[in-house]
């Protein structure tokens, strides 16, 4: 986005600082923001949001999410109301309510989780039951567990939402289904009758994102509010399955490989703030006769925040590639081509979980090695600890994800063993999993991972089939072994991101220039070498890593910092955030932490009078023992 445009948001803006507002003005000023945002957005995107809306959905995103310290209230609408409308609508659908939608004439969410249910989709209670006669649907919230109760800006912004609801038709269930539901009257923004709505309360982050709950109560809606591009109901209540019933769950796919950019971005801002301040930051005094030092030439500062460089750079290249998956599959599935889903699905469940788990460790790493400044909210640092860490969470717990591409992982394993051939990022299952000595190479130690992967997979498939042979139920091994599936999936995610990081930068490296070549291959060099380190015991048992090798690798490692230590400030400049996107006192570009943490605190509503009344009306007494 061009220069005049940014600073124009910046004056329309005209940011109050959030710590001191309410619950109330916190959403009422992220509602004001919004709307004066997505109006000078609007005006830069070509209107006639071309063939690959979601990467212009995505850039939308990008902007939205670095705006906003807490994200704003209009995220659903972007990151999961418009792409289901594209995924799930038939054309029709698709071309009236992407017109709406798009140019805002609607505001949606996307209403999938309830108080009783997040993770167990096909556990949903909430209910469509198809009526004939009227050629309707009706929606109703059985039970209190049944309402939906999470989705973002369905509290109060929303006037329309994605409803996942449990399909009936003549009292037989047909699995659940996507439903367009009005939910807030046009005009008055009043909720429809039969229809229950509310904010869920006070959370650790996401404050200004409005989530909301909503409760049906026996609630009308016509038959062409199903989304019916995946499967269908006819006007005679006649149901046609789709071809593939986890087609409805697209979305969430789409959103798992978003968000594995959004933790590149994330992780990004994080690390800019820490390490510029750490370039600020003078302290301690290691040689008698010399000033204090900048903290960054801590050794142990550069091992807190160097990974966190080359992590952003490895979710992103990750991101990039996994999207072309997710683009291709897409295409393929448009034209009933689904087999190369289940990959894509294991894919996203890897690397969602992988990403998250590590940026929301590096972002509170980023905000420890700070010391006190890093704690205070005015640098960003906490509040981007928030948005990461519920990413965790959202999209799939990190733990089920972790299953669910596990369970792709023994599928695999069990057919290679059976003689059927392995494709795609599982391929190297079939690999030689006999490592005869340590190779410390970058490629050396990506083949070591993926060793480790391969090992501890069909070590855990022994353990399931033994567990099956001594009598226990599928699903009783499936549970007992869980720990060490998740283990396994994790070193599959391990080897994924490792080589394909690795392989894209060598994709890169061709057209970069020396210097920066050299530069961006040492981040690289640290990343493999960093998790070598981190996963020794995983080396040492299934990778013939021997203590001599494990020292030179710790020796290598302390090197890389060094080699990196002189182009850090600039890597992080590289990632080229505005300070309006920071919004840290800590991470601005002029470096005048200080200044502006003092600016920061003085517009504390504490600081507008010397004495608080507090004092006369209680402190005094108190302590002239009149109270
Ligand atoms: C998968 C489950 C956990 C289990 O479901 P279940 O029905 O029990 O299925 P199983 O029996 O286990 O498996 C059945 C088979 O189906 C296959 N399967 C399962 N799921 C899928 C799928 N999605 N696709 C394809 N296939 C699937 C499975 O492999 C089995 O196959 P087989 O039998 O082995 O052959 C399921 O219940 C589940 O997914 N649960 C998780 C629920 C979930 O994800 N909920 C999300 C709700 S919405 C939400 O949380 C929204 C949150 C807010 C989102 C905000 C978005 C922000 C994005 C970033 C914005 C900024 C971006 C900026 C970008 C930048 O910064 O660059
Ligand atoms: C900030 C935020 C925003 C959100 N926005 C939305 C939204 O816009 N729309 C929406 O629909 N939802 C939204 N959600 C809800 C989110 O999708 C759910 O919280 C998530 O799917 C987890 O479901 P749950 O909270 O019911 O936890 P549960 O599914 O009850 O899981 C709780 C714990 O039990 C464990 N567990 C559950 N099942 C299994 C299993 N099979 N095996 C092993 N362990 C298991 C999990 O590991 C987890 O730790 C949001 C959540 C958050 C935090």
């Amino acid at each position: 986005m061009d220069e005049q445009k940014v600073l124009s948001i910046k004056g329309l803006l005209d940011d109050t600082p959030e710590e001191y507002l309410s619950h109330k003005e916190k959403y009422e000023n992220s509602i004001r923001k919004s709307v004066l945002f997505y109006k000078t957005l609007h005006s830069t995107e070509d209107e006639n949001m071309s063939v690959d809306e979601k990467t212009k959905l995505n850039f939308r995103n990008i902007v939205t999410s670095a705006i906003f310290k807490d994200n704003s209230p209009f995220m659903l609408h972007n990151s999961m109301f418009i792409p289901t409308i594209m995924g799930q609508g038939t054309d029709e659908q698709r071309e009236y309510w992407m017109k709406r939608a798009k140019n805002m004439e609607i505001i949606g969410t996307y209403a999938q989780t309830e108080l009783g249910h997040g993770t167990f989709i096909r556990g949903l209670e909430t209910q469509a039951t198809y009526d004939p006669d009227t050629e309707e649907f009706v929606l109703h919230s059985p039970v209190l567990s049944s309402y939906k109760w999470w989705p973002g800006g369905l509290a109060h912004t929303a006037n329309y939402c994605i409803v996942m609801a449990r399909l009936y038709i003549k009292g037989k269930s047909h699995g659940i289904h996507p439903f367009m539901v009005q939910i807030r009257d046009e005009e008055t923004h009043m909720p429809l009758p039969g229809i229950k709505l509310g904010e869920i309360g006070a959370k650790l982050g996401f404050n200004t994102v409005n989530n909301g709950f909503l409760g049906f109560e026996n609630h009308r809606i016509s038959r062409d509010r199903m989304l019916m591009k995946n499967a269908q109901v006819l006007k005679d209540g006649t149901f046609v399955a789709g071809s593939n019933s986890k087609l409805t769950y697209g979305t969430m796919v789409y959103v798992r490989v978003l968000i594995v950019s959004n933790m590149a971005n994330m992780l990004a801002k994080a690390v800019t703030i820490a390490l510029r301040y750490s370039a600020i930051r003078r302290q301690s005094q290691p040689k008698p006769d010399e000033p204090e030092p900048q903290i960054l030439d801590y050794v142990t500062q550069q091992h807190k925040l160097f990974i966190a460089i080359a992590s952003s750079h490895a979710f992103y290249m990750n991101a990039m590639w996994l999207w072309e998956i997710y683009y291709s599959v897409s295409l393929q599935l448009a034209s009933g081509k689904l087999d190369n889903l289940p990959e894509l699905h294991a894919l996203a469940c890897c690397l969602k979980p992988l990403s998250t788990i590590d940026a929301t460790a590096m972002i509170e790493k980023c905000r420890l090695a700070c010391g006190g400044h890093g704690y205070m909210l005015s640098a960003n640092l906490a509040q981007t600890y928030g948005l990461a860490t519920a990413a965790y969470t959202y999209e799939g717990e990190n733990t089920v994800l972790l299953l669910q591409a596990a369970r792709s992982l023994v599928k695999a394993w069990v057919g290679h063993v059976k003689g059927r051939p392995l494709k795609g990022t599982m391929a190297y299952l079939a690999g030689d999993s006999t490592v005869k000595a340590w190779d410390g190479s970058i490629d050396g130690i990506i083949q070591s991972f993926k060793v480790v992967a391969i090992r501890k997979i069909s070590s855990v498939v022994k353990i399931l089939q033994d567990y099956e042979k001594s009598g226990l139920s599928p699903e009783d091994a499936w549970n007992k072994a869980s720990v060490f599936l998740t283990a396994a999936s994790e070193a599959h995610g391990r080897a994924v991101l490792l080589s394909v990081y690795k392989s894209e930068m060598d994709k890169r490296a061709a057209v970069l220039s020396p210097p920066l070549r050299k530069v961006l291959l040492q981040l690289v060099d640290l990343y493999v070498t960093y998790w070598a380190l981190e996963k020794v015991g995983d080396m040492l048992l299934y990778a013939s890593i021997t203590d001599k090798d494990v020292d030179e690798l710790q020796r290598r490692y302390i090197e890389l910092l060094a080699a990196i230590r002189p182009n850090a400030v600039g890597l992080v400049d590289a990632f080229d955030f505005r300070d309006e996107i920071l919004n840290s006192t800590l991470g601005a570009y002029d470096g005048r932490a200080y200044e502006r943490l003092m600016e920061e605190a003085m517009k504390s509503p504490l600081n507008a009078e010397p004495v608080n009344q507090t004092f006369h009306k209680y402190l005094k007494p108190f302590m002239r023992g009149k109270l």
